[in-house]
C-alpha cells in the first residue's frame, strides 16, 4: 500500500506550502530561540494573574467526574489570533508532524501556572512497566477557548481522512486512492492535500472530516527525577468531547458514546458524532534535561526510534488506534508506538495533550 499522506490541501489565503512546510504568512513572527531559552518555567518563577478554575463534571451522568478534571471558563490565549504556525513533516514516522509554535511562550506559561494551581495527581506507584508514571489531570476547555486553539492549526492538519477495512485488496484500495485523487482534484484541492487514507480494520469505513481539536484535554507533569515517564505505548481514538456551561456549572458531554459503547460489536454512531484519528501532544515548556517524546514504531513502516525535543509552544501530531476497548480492532495504519521519556535536570516537563476531532460519516 502506498504511504497515504497526501501532500497537503490548498491553503487558505496568506498561506503558503514549501515541500513538507506549511506556512501562514499573516500572523506575527514566533519568538526567537533566544526568547525561549531565556524562559523560566519552574513553578516558583511563574507569576501572573489567572482566571478562576472550578471542576468539571460530565453531562452524562452515566460517567461519573474523575479526580481532577477541572474547567477554567474564562481562561484566554492572549496573542489570539496572530501566531504563526508552521508544519513540518517529522522525518522517518509516516503521518507525524510538528506544528511550530501553536503557543506564545507566555501563553504556555499561563497554561503550565493555571495547571499547578488547578492541581496534579500525583503518579500511582506503578504496578506494571506499562502503567503510566506521571503526574496528570484533565483540562475541559470551554468551547471559545477550544475554537480558538483549533483555529491556529486547522489549516495545516488532514482535513479528511478516509477510512478502509484491510480486509479489501490493494487493488481496489488503490482504486479508492484514485478516485479520492479525483474528486480532490474536482473540487479544487489539487495532489497538494492533507487529507489521509488509512486502514483500520473493523472500523467503520467512509469519509471523516476534520472538526477541530477535542475540548478533553489532559496536561502531564513528569518530574525531573530521572524516573517519572510514560512508556510506550499506542493512544487509541477518544470520541470527541466539548464543555456544556449552565448556571455557573461546566460539564463535559461527548459524541460518539453510542458509537463507543455498543458491545455486540456493531459500530453504532449518531450523525454529527466525532471520532479523533490523531494526537496533539503541545509542549508547555523547557529548561529540563531528556524528556523527549520517542517515536518508536508505526505499523508497516518500522524506523528506529526517532527522538523528540519539546520545544516549547511546538506541538507534534501522530496517529492513533482505532481501537476504543474493541478487540476487532487492533492497530492501525499510521498509528504510532511512542514514549515519553524520564526528565532531568531542575524543571519538571510539562505537555498537554488533545486529539484532533472528525465528523464520523453518515451512520447506515
Ligand atoms: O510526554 C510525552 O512526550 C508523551 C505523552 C503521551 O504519550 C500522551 O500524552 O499520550
Ligand atoms: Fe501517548
Amino acid at each position: 500500500m502506498q504511504a497515504a499522506v497526501r501532500a497537503s490541501r490548498r491553503p487558505p489565503a496568506g498561506v503558503s506550502h514549501q515541500g513538507s512546510i506549511w506556512r501562514c504568512h499573516q500572523h506575527a513572527r514566533r519568538p526567537t530561540r533566544s526568547a525561549r531559552g531565556s524562559q523560566s518555567t519552574s513553578r516558583s518563577a511563574i507569576s501572573c494573574s489567572l482566571p478562576p478554575y472550578q471542576p468539571c463534571g460530565y453531562v452524562n451522568p452515566d460517567h461519573a467526574a474523575p479526580e481532577g478534571m477541572w474547567c477554567a471558563p474564562s481562561f484566554q490565549l492572549t496573542e489570539t489570533p496572530e501566531r504563526e504556525v508552521v508544519r513540518e513533516a517529522v522525518s522517518g514516522v509516516p503521518g507525524a508532524f510538528h506544528l511550530r509554535g501553536v503557543l506564545g511562550i507566555d501563553e504556555a506559561a499561563r497554561i503550565v501556572s493555571l495547571a499547578e494551581r488547578m492541581g496534579f495527581v500525583e503518579a500511582e506507584e506503578p504496578t506494571t512497566s506499562e502503567d503510566r508514571q506521571n503526574d496528570a489531570l484533565s483540562w475541559a476547555l470551554h468551547d471559545s477557548l477550544c475554537n480558538t486553539l483549533s483555529s491556529r492549526v486547522l489549516f495545516a492538519l488532514p482535513s479528511t481522512v478516509r477510512t478502509y477495512n484491510g480486509a479489501r485488496g490493494d487493488a481496489e484500495v488503490d482504486e479508492m486512492e484514485r478516485i479520492e485523487e479525483t474528486r480532490r482534484m474536482l473540487m479544487g484541492a489539487g495532489k497538494d492535500s492533507t487529507a489521509m487514507i488509512r486502514r483500520a480494520d473493523g472500523a467503520p469505513e467512509g469519509m471523516h472530516r476534520l472538526v477541530g481539536l477535542n475540548a478533553r484535554c489532559r496536561i502531564y507533569r513528569y518530574a525531573a527525577d530521572g524516573k517519572q515517564r510514560f512508556p510506550p505505548h499506542f493512544d487509541d481514538v477518544w470520541p470527541g468531547a466539548r464543555v456544556f456551561e449552565q448556571d455557573g456549572k461546566c460539564e463535559l458531554g461527548y459524541s460518539g458514546w453510542t458509537y463507543a459503547a455498543s458491545k455486540e460489536g456493531k459500530w453504532a454512531w449518531q450523525t454529527g458524532d466525532s471520532v479523533s484519528h490523531l494526537t496533539m501532544l503541545l509542549y508547555l515548556n523547557e529548561g529540563f534535561s531528556d524528556g523527549e517524546t520517542a517515536l518508536l514504531s508505526s505499523e508497516d513502516e518500522p524506523q528506529g526510534e526517532v527522538l523528540i525535543s519539546p520545544t516549547c509552544g511546538d506541538a507534534l501530531c501522530f496517529g492513533q488506534t482505532f481501537r476504543l476497548g474493541r478487540d476487532a480492532v487492533d492497530d492501525s495504519q499510521y498509528a504510532v508506538l511512542h514514549e515519553g521519556l524520564p526528565v532531568t535536570g531542575s524543571h519538571p516537563k510539562y505537555v498537554l495533550r488533545t486529539d484532533v476531532l472528525y465528523e464520523l460519516p453518515e451512520s447506515s
